[in-house]
């Protein structure tokens, strides 16, 4: 049976070294990236595999109101890098459609899972390009490219080998505006620069 479901995949097992401090509990307007990106998503998905490299203990308190959702995964090979993280969550995905997203982007807009869906058709997921980079995360793929990532991961830990190897529709900024108007859901916060500035225009 075709369905439409989706699985949701959070990447918050990060080193977050630019930043001195775990992304995942900076906090925006008083609630942690965590709370603030589970809390979209879990509008949108109808599962969120929470990829970690710490105890889950850590985020149960934090996200109590969306644990029905929420199931977490830990790297297979702790701190390898967000290949290894989708690699590691493959086989527990049971839905068509896959959102990867990351911690580190607090303004990630939602809106953008249901404009993906409805553009992915046959591609193997959609790349967002953005200023000439491409952005392989938080962004839509289907179940089976997520197969081909455990195989990438054997002889390399970029994410873009593994891109290289799917059928993917590119979007650009004129077409992910019109539901991003500022294409904030790709402004990660690595630095504490960053993280300054976003509190500056919040
Ligand atoms: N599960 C998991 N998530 C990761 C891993 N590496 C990065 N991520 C997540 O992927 C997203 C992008 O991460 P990066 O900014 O490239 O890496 P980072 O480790 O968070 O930060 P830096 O140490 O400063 O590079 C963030 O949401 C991270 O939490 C990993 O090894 N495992």
């Amino acid at each position: 049976m075709t369905t439409n479901k989706i699985s949701c995949i959070l990447l918050a097992g990060g080193q977050s070294k630019r930043m001195g401090e775990d992304k995942a509990f900076l906090k925006l307007d008083g609630q942690t990236f965590l709370k603030i990106i589970v809390k979209k998503l879990y509008e949108k998905c109808d599962e969120i595999i929470l990829s970690i490299n710490k105890d889950e203990e850590i985020y149960q308190k934090e996200l109590n109101e969306f644990l029905d959702k929420i199931t977490f995964i830990k790297d297979k090979n702790p701190y390898d890098g967000p290949l290894n993280a989708v690699a590691s969550v493959a086989d527990s995905i049971n839905n068509p459609y896959v959102f990867i997203a990351t911690v580190d982007t607090p303004l990630l807009n939602p809106e953008l899972i249901d404009f993906y869906k409805e553009k992915i058709s046959d591609y193997d997921c959609i790349l967002p390009v953005i200023n000439g980079k491409c952005q392989p995360l938080n962004t839509l793929y289907k179940k089976d490219a997520l197969e081909k990532a455990k195989e990438v991961y054997k002889s390399s830990k970029s994410l873009m080998s593994w891109i290289d190897k799917l059928n993917c529709l590119k979007l650009y900024e004129d077409e992910i505006s019109k539901t991003d108007k500022n294409l904030f859901s790709y402004w990660s916060i690595n630095t504490k620069d960053e993280y300054e500035r976003l509190r500056s225009i919040k």
